[in-house]
């Protein structure tokens, strides 16, 4: 478990574009260092301005974009091109504008796809291509359908929500006390839309780096109580960690509540 880093920027514009340049570099690196890159994407307006943000960056192109494979920590289960879904949301904001290898880029099913209106066995599916691409030495969860397992995801993004959930794992619903499966479908989300899949707090732990996204005054609470030692079943934010670093990257309204001893030395 790595214990979370905070880096807290002036205001939502621009932590949005503060980690969209730390996002390009995290992928040249690795692109660099293993011929190709793995990164998780996110839902929501922080999520999507990171995404807005990068796709307007002086660096965009320093990025291989054939070489990047893109999952979703989560997805609003509704019919394909439906505006509300991530996927959806993440072409317009950025994918439709780069040369991704359509191979690589793995959205989560819809509601009208090939798995029927069934979130549980879309959320197998996905689980199931998220086991197909992981290596023999990637996390495994043996006792989930078909071995379990995920690629090493080299950044996982995380939109906070005010209730500290992140994905689609809301505080004391199932989804977030989940131990072994990898994704599984939510029913009943507080946040419309209330039927989702969701990767899940053992498959977000596998990744290498967890960054968690939190701007605006609404999230002040969740960030100070998400840092502040709460447990993940009531903070599903405090349980998003990654395996060799956690980051939180705030705005200052965002931060606004964070204990003095939590607040980083000053931050643009
Ligand atoms: O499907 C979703 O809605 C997102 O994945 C969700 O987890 C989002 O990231 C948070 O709710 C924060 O959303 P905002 O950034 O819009 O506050």
């Amino acid at each position: 478990m790595s214990t979370p880093q905070l880096v807290v920027h002036r205001d939502k514009e621009l932590m949005a574009q503060a980690a969209a340049a730390r996002l390009i570099t995290k992928i040249v690196d690795a692109q660099a260092a293993r011929g190709s890159a793995s990164v998780v994407l996110t839902g929501g307006r922080n999520g999507n301005g990171l995404l807005a943000a990068l796709a307007a960056a002086p660096a965009r192109d320093a990025v291989d974009w054939t070489r990047l494979d893109l999952w979703w920590g989560d997805e609003r289960f509704l019919p394909e091109g439906d505006p509300e879904r991530n996927v959806t949301q993440a072409r317009e904001a950025l994918l439709d504008s780069v040369p991704l290898d359509p191979a690589r880029v793995h959205p989560m099913p819809a509601s009208d796809g090939p798995h029927g209106n069934d979130p549980d066995a879309a959320a197998a599916a996905y689980a199931a291509e998220l086991a197909a691409a992981a290596g023999p030495e990637h996390y495994r969860s043996e006792a989930a359908p078909g071995g379990g397992g995920v690629p090493a995801f080299d950044v996982l993004m995380l939109g906070v929500g005010p209730d500290t959930h992140v994905a689609s794992l809301f505080p004391e619903l199932p989804a977030v006390r989940e131990t072994e499966r990898t994704v599984v479908g939510v029913h009943g989300a507080p946040k419309p839309p209330p039927t989702r899949v969701s990767l899940t707090l053992p498959a977000i732990r596998s990744a290498r780096e967890v960054w968690l996204l939190a701007a605006g005054e609404d999230k002040a609470g969740a960030a100070r109580i998400a840092l502040s030692g709460a447990g993940e079943i009531q903070a599903p934010a405090a349980g998003a960690y990654g395996r060799s670093r956690t980051l939180w990257l705030l705005d200052a309204a965002a931060a606004s509540q964070l204990p003095r001893d939590l607040y980083p030395p000053a931050s643009a």
